[in-house]
C-alpha cells in the first residue's frame, strides 16, 4: 500500500466560505524544482463563481465602507499577526510552488506582514484637506470615498507581497476585494487568504477566485459591478485588462514589465557594483519586474568589471530553493524556462557573445526542474532583442559605452521605464542620472530591485498605466476625491 499523501485541494473563498467551483474541475499546482511534485490542487473556476464573489463583495461593501478607518485597520493588524505565526509555513509553500529560495520567500512573507501593518495604520491618517473658499462664510474641504468592489489580478513572481500590497490599501480605504491570483501560485494565495479569514473580516469583504486568466481575470476586468481593477503582470495582458476596464468606465491600474539598466561609471566602486548587478539581476532567477537586465559599463573599467562579475557569477549555486546551499532556484514554470532559453538563443543568433551560462545545468538531480544557469552576454548592441525586450530570467547583457551621456541615452532607449540604477562616486554623474533617467524608480549605488513598501512604486513609459502603488500613493487609486462645500 502506498503511504504517499495526496496533495491537498484548495477552494475558492467567497462570501465568508470556502467553496468548490461550479465546474467541479481542479488543476495541479506543481513545483518548478521538480515537475513531478504537486504542491496542491486549486479550483478551475467559472464565470458563475466569479459573479457570486463579485455580488458578495458588492453586498459587503455597504457596511464595510461605513466602518471607521481604525476599525478596518484592526482587521489588517489581525491578518498581519495571523501571517506572522505562519511565516515559515507560507514561505516554504511559496518556495515549493514558485521556486524562489527560502530566504527570499521568508523575506517576502515578512514584507507582506509589514505592508499589512503599514496600511492598518493608514486607517488613522488624514484623507482630505481644508481649502479656503472664496466665500468667507463657507467651509470647503476634500474627503475621499472608496471605489466599491476592487478586482485584484496578481502574478506569480511575488505571490504574497503583490496581492497584499494591492488588497491592504483597497481594504483600508473601504473597498471590498475579489482576488484572482496567478494560477501558478494559487496555493500560496490560498494560505494568504487563510490569514485574512483568521482575522475575522466580515463575509464578502475579501474573496478569492482561482482559475484561468482568460476566464477569471478577463471576467473581472469586464464585470459591470467591479469598480476598480489593479493588475500586475505582462504588458500584453495588462493592456487587455486596461482596455476592458476603460470600455466600461472602470478605474484601472497596471504594473507591467521592465528592461532595467544598471550603469557602471568609470569612478564606481566595482566590487559594490558587481554585488548589486548580481543581486539585482539574478536573485529570484531574474523574475522581478525590477530585475537588472542591461549592464551598461564605461569602457575605462569594462574589462575589470567584466572579470569581477564573471568570477562571482561562476560561483553561483543553482538548485532547489529549499536547500540551504542553493543561491538561485528554477524558473517559476516551464513556459518561463522556454521563454528564457529562446531569448538566449536569440542573443547568440544576433551576434552577442555568450560569456557564461546559457544552458540547463547538467546535474542529473535537477533534470526534472525548470532550471537554467545564470547567463552573461558580452558585446551586446543596444538594438539587439536581448537589450530591448523583457526576458524575466537570469540573463545579463553587457553593453560598453565611452561616456556617461551615452550610457544614459542607451539606458533610456527602450519601451520600458520602471527602475534604473547607477554606480558612481561622482555627484555630477548621479545628478545627471537622476535628472535624465526615464524611470519611476532611480537608485544610486544600489541595485535596481528593492522596493520599499512606504514609498510610491510604478513605472514610466510602457511599464505602467502611470499611476503609483504602495506607500501613501496608493490612496490615489483606491479612492475618489469628493470636494465638499458647506454653507450654513
Ligand atoms: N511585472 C511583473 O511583475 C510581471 C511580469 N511578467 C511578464 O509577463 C510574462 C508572462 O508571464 P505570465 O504569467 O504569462 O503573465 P500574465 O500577464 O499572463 O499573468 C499575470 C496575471 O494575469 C492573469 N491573466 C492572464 N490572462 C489574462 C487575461 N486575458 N485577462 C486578465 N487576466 C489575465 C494571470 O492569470 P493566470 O496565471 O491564471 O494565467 C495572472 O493572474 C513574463 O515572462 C514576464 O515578462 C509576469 C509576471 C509578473
Ligand atoms: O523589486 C521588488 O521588490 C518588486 C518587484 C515587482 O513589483 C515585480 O516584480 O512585480
Amino acid at each position: 500500500m502506498s503511504t504517499a499523501l495526496k496533495a491537498p485541494t484548495y477552494l475558492n473563498y467567497i462570501n465568508g466560505e470556502w467553496s468548490a467551483s461550479a465546474s467541479g474541475e481542479t488543476a495541479a499546482s506543481i513545483s518548478p524544482a521538480n515537475r513531478n511534485e504537486t504542491v496542491g490542487y486549486v479550483q478551475v473556476s467559472t464565470a458563475q463563481d466569479l459573479d457570486h464573489a463579485v455580488q458578495s463583495a458588492k453586498q459587503a461593501h455597504k457596511a464595510w465602507r461605513k466602518l471607521a478607518g481604525s476599525a478596518r485597520g484592526d482587521f489588517l493588524y489581525k491578518a498581519a499577526s495571523a501571517m506572522e505565526k505562519r511565516l515559515d509555513e507560507i514561505a516554504e509553500t511559496m518556495t515549493r510552488e514558485m521556486g524562489k529560495t527560502l530566504p527570499e520567500a521568508k523575506g517576502e512573507t515578512a514584507r507582506g506582514i509589514a505592508i499589512l501593518r503599514y496600511y492598518a495604520g493608514e486607517g488613522m491618517r488624514k484623507i482630505g484637506d481644508v481649502i479656503p473658499s472664496t466665500d468667507s462664510e463657507a467651509l470647503m474641504f476634500t474627503t475621499r470615498v472608496p471605489l466599491g468592489v476592487v478586482g485584484v489580478i496578481s502574478p506569480w513572481n511575488f505571490p504574497v507581497a503583490i496581492p497584499i500590497w494591492k488588497m491592504a490599501p483597497a481594504l483600508i480605504y473601504g473597498n471590498t476585494v475579489v482576488l484572482k491570483p496567478a494560477q501558478e501560485t494559487a496555493v500560496t494565495a490560498a494560505k494568504v487568504i487563510e490569514c485574512f479569514v483568521e482575522a475575522g473580516f466580515p463575509a464578502g469583504v475579501v474573496n478569492m477566485v482561482t482559475g484561468k486568466g482568460s476566464v477569471i481575470g478577463q471576467g473581472l476586468a469586464e464585470h459591470p459591478d467591479v469598480n476598480g481593477i489593479t493588475f500586475t503582470g505582462s504588458n500584453q495582458v495588462g493592456k487587455q485588462v486596461g482596455q476592458a476596464a476603460l470600455a466600461r468606465g472602470a478605474k484601472y491600474q497596471l504594473e507591467m514589465g521592465g528592461k532595467n539598466p544598471v550603469i557602471i561609471a568609470a569612478d564606481a566602486d566595482l566590487d559594490l557594483a558587481v554585488e548589486g548587478t548580481i543581486s539585482g539581476g539574478l536573485r529570484s532567477t531574474g523574475q522581478k519586474c525590477t530585475a537588472t537586465s542591461r549592464v551598461i559599463v564605461q569602457s575605462a573599467v569594462y574589462d575589470e568589471f567584466k572579470q569581477k562579475l564573471l568570477d562571482k557569477v561562476q560561483s553561483i549555486t543553482v538548485g532547489d530553493g529549499l536547500q540551504g546551499e542553493s543561491w538561485m532556484g528554477p524558473c517559476a514554470n516551464e513556459n518561463q524556462l522556454q521563454t528564457v532559453m529562446s531569448y538566449i538563443q536569440k542573443g547568440i543568433d544576433e551576434g552577442a557573445e555568450l560569456l557564461h551560462g546559457g544552458n540547463r545545468p547538467d546535474d542529473a538531480g535537477l533534470a526534472d526542474g525548470f532550471y537554467v544557469t545564470p547567463t552573461v552576454f558580452d558585446n551586446v548592441k543596444p538594438s539587439m532583442t536581448i537589450a530591448q525586450e523583457e526576458i524575466f530570467g537570469p540573463v545579463l547583457a553587457l553593453i560598453k559605452v565611452d561616456t556617461l551621456e551615452q550610457a544614459i541615452e542607451i539606458a533610456n532607449d527602450v519601451d520600458f521605464g520602471l527602475s534604473a540604477s547607477i554606480y558612481t562616486s561622482s555627484i555630477s554623474n548621479l545628478l545627471s542620472f537622476i535628472e535624465d533617467m526615464e524611470a519611476g524608480l532611480v537608485r544610486v549605488n544600489a541595485e535596481t530591485a528593492g522596493v520599499e513598501l512606504q514609498a510610491p512604486f510604478g513605472g514610466m513609459k510602457q511599464s505602467s498605466s502611470h499611476s503609483r502603488e504602495q506607500g501613501q500613493a496608493a490612496i490615489e487609486f483606491f479612492t475618489s476625491i469628493k470636494t465638499v462645500f458647506v454653507k450654513s
